[in-house]
């Protein structure tokens, strides 16, 4: 076996040596070993570059096969020509499901199809020898060969397969030894495999040794990624980034989204594939060092938000509007100094209980985002500020948090370091089911926007390298994957802003009213963060004001009551009144008999339904 490893000048320099001792070489001994060696030499050249020569194996087989075919089959031609058709056509057609994905390709492999078996075809009748047969298997080789040499993708694959040819040698290297690579994928951007790991070993040991697979494996820094294979412990995949699709910005290709019910496209992960995320029902926390991104993610969300007109926005910006004033035509509401955000807070635990109630009253779960009864979203840039500066408004935040999701009001918070202290040592954070985190300083940073022991498991945003790269957690993303925010320019902003503002929803009645009901009737749930308990007092509260509406509506005229008499008897402001009225004429209790009058049904008059005023 060491015999075959004697390279041909090694052989040259022992039959030196031994003619200048004066011993005659063994010729013939010499002459077999040399001849194996070229054997075995041309052998590994045929199989390392057996992709290259696939055209000449082709032509090869086809002579081989022309002259079998001629000198026992002659009369099978009929049969090879309708093969050839039947398979030429196939791949046209349905060459899809053989990996042929374009167009170009399906093209190729028909024309080389029918080239090929025509030619076989012929052979048979007339023999692969006749002229001028030899000469058009020649030519037809050569001139399909130059596409098959210049396809990229074929390249690609046979650079791939060549690369990972030596993972035995690179395992050993890395201290992985004994994991193997089972399979591998070639795409736009670089290759995947898959690796069995050795037993004992984790994707946490080969998390550790990045850097040293990418030196083995001779890529650039950075362009390996690890990520595990959720059904197996003892899989990874493994990811190398050629070409990176975040070398350059991504310009923003307009909203994806027209209603909240669909997810939101924030951008590109780095195999090229779009970032798609919902927002409905969903609180998001944004993280990242200044500069790293988050008003550009932040602009993206609000070009598709504003596209959707079952979405209201409310924006807290307090950096004096900087990021979010660009949108003012499409925010509802805008809140830019710490007293407006507090107030903002508030209104918006109004809206959370006005629409609580409405659910529990009709007996419903939750609030479907319609048109006419949008989603609320408030977007907050810099949350630490609003904790440093409206510490107020942390308990409303902290209701929202907690309370919204059912009554599709939800928190969008954008913060440096979201810290228990910036957030207000409240329980938002725990809230928030989708996580974005973009470049951070320290690793404890990464844990902090992800959650904990995210760093360990492979969320490395503190490896994040250019600004608006990030990595995104929710549910449905429990991977760590790169990926990078459309940036919209200044001008795309101003532009989208001035397109979707005349797209924009009203606050739905119910929200209003509740945003109008006098504080006295409110104030206990916007204290009590558990729900229960607030809406409880306040109907109690008001069950006095309930009783006298009934007995006034009971006690109007036949023409009914008007609005103002009502107001005065009930002790109730206009939209709770009219909020009140909406539902007791949906319950068939109250009618209204004219414009602005009112009265109780006439059965209900007379029944014990609104109670007994005595
Ligand atoms: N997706 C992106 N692609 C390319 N460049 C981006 C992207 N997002 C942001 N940038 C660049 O990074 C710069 C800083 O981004 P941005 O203002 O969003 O950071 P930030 O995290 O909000 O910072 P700060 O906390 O200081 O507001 C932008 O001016 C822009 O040039």
């Amino acid at each position: 076996m060491s015999r075959h490893r004697v390279s041909r000048h090694e052989m040259r320099r022992k039959a030196r040596r031994m003619r200048r001792l004066g011993v005659q070489p063994i010729a013939d001994v010499t002459d077999v070993e040399f001849a194996e060696l070229i054997t075995a030499g041309i052998a590994r050249f045929l199989w390392r570059y057996r992709s290259e020569v696939t055209p000449i194996t082709i032509a090869l087989l086809s002579l081989l096969a022309g002259t079998v075919l001629h000198r026992w089959y002659p009369t099978w031609w009929p049969t090879v020509a309708l093969m050839t058709a039947t398979t030429a056509g196939t791949l046209a057609t349905a060459g899809r499901w053989l990996n042929l994905t374009r167009a170009i390709e399906r093209g190729y492999a028909a024309i080389a199809a029918t080239l090929l078996g025509g030619w076989l075809t012929a052979a048979t009748i007339l023999g692969p020898l006749s002229s001028p047969l030899p000469a058009v298997l020649a030519l037809g080789c050569l001139v399909l060969a130059i596409p098959w040499w210049a396809h990229r993708r074929r390249r690609a694959r046979v650079r791939v397969e060549r690369t990972l040819a030596a993972w035995p040698e690179i395992s050993q290297a890395i201290g992985l030894a004994g994991s193997r690579v089972q399979s591998a994928i070639v795409d736009l951007w670089g290759y995947r495999t898959r690796i069995a790991l050795a037993r004992g070993q984790t994707v946490e040991d080969a998390i550790a040794r990045i850097s040293g697979i990418e030196s083995a494996l001779g890529t650039r820094r950075g362009a390996v990624r690890i990520q595990p294979v959720p059904e197996k412990a003892n899989r990874l995949e493994l990811r190398v980034i050629e070409t990176d699709p975040h070398a350059d910005a991504i310009s923003w290709p307009g909203p994806s989204v027209s209603t909240i019910h669909d997810p939101v496209e924030l951008g590109v992960f780095e195999d090229g594939s779009p970032v798609r995320v919902s927002f409905k029902r969903r609180h998001a926390l944004v993280g990242g060092v200044a500069g790293a991104g988050k008003s550009g993610a932040v602009n993206v969300l609000m070009g598709n938000l504003s596209a959707c007109p079952d979405v209201i926005v409310w924006g807290i910006d307090l950096k004096r509007g900087m990021e979010l004033l660009p949108w003012e035509s499409c925010l509802d509401r805008v809140a830019v100094t710490p007293k407006e955000a507090t107030a903002l807070l508030r209104d918006a635990v109004r809206v959370l209980d006005g629409r609580a109630e409405m659910l529990a009253m009709q007996g419903l779960r939750v609030w479907e985002p319609a048109h006419d009864a949008p989603a609320l979203i408030i977007l907050i840039d810099e949350y630490a500020e609003l904790v440093d500066d409206a510490p107020d408004a942390i308990h409303y935040a902290d209701s929202i948090a907690r309370r919204g999701r059912a009554v599709a009001e939800t928190l969008i918070a954008a913060t440096q370091r979201p810290s228990q202290k910036a957030m207000g040592n409240s329980a938002v954070r725990s809230q928030m089911d989708i996580r974005v985190s973009f470049r951070v300083r320290e690793r404890r940073d990464a844990d902090l926007i992800l959650g904990a022991g995210m760093h360990k498991s492979g969320w490395h945003a503190d490896k994040l390298d250019a600004p608006g790269k990030f990595l995104l957690s929710a549910p449905e993303f429990d991977i760590p994957r790169r990926a990078r925010t459309y940036l919209l320019t200044d001008d795309t902003v101003q532009r989208t802003a001035v397109q979707h503002a005349d797209r924009r929803p009203a606050l739905d009645a119910i929200s209003l009213a509740a945003l109008h009901e006098p504080p006295h009737e409110r104030e206990d749930a916007v204290e009590g963060s558990q729900q229960s308990r607030g809406r409880h007092a306040r109907q109690a509260a008001s069950q006095a004001t309930e009783d006298a509406l009934s007995a006034a509506l009971r006690n109007a005229p036949r023409e009914g009551a008007s609005v103002g008499d009502l107001m005065e008897a009930a002790d109730m402001s206009r939209p709770t009144l009219y909020r009140r009225l909406a539902l007791l004429e949906d319950q068939g209790m109250a009618v209204q008999v004219s414009r602005g009058r009112w009265r109780a049904t006439a059965t209900d008059a007379d029944s014990p339904a609104f109670g007994d005023e005595g």
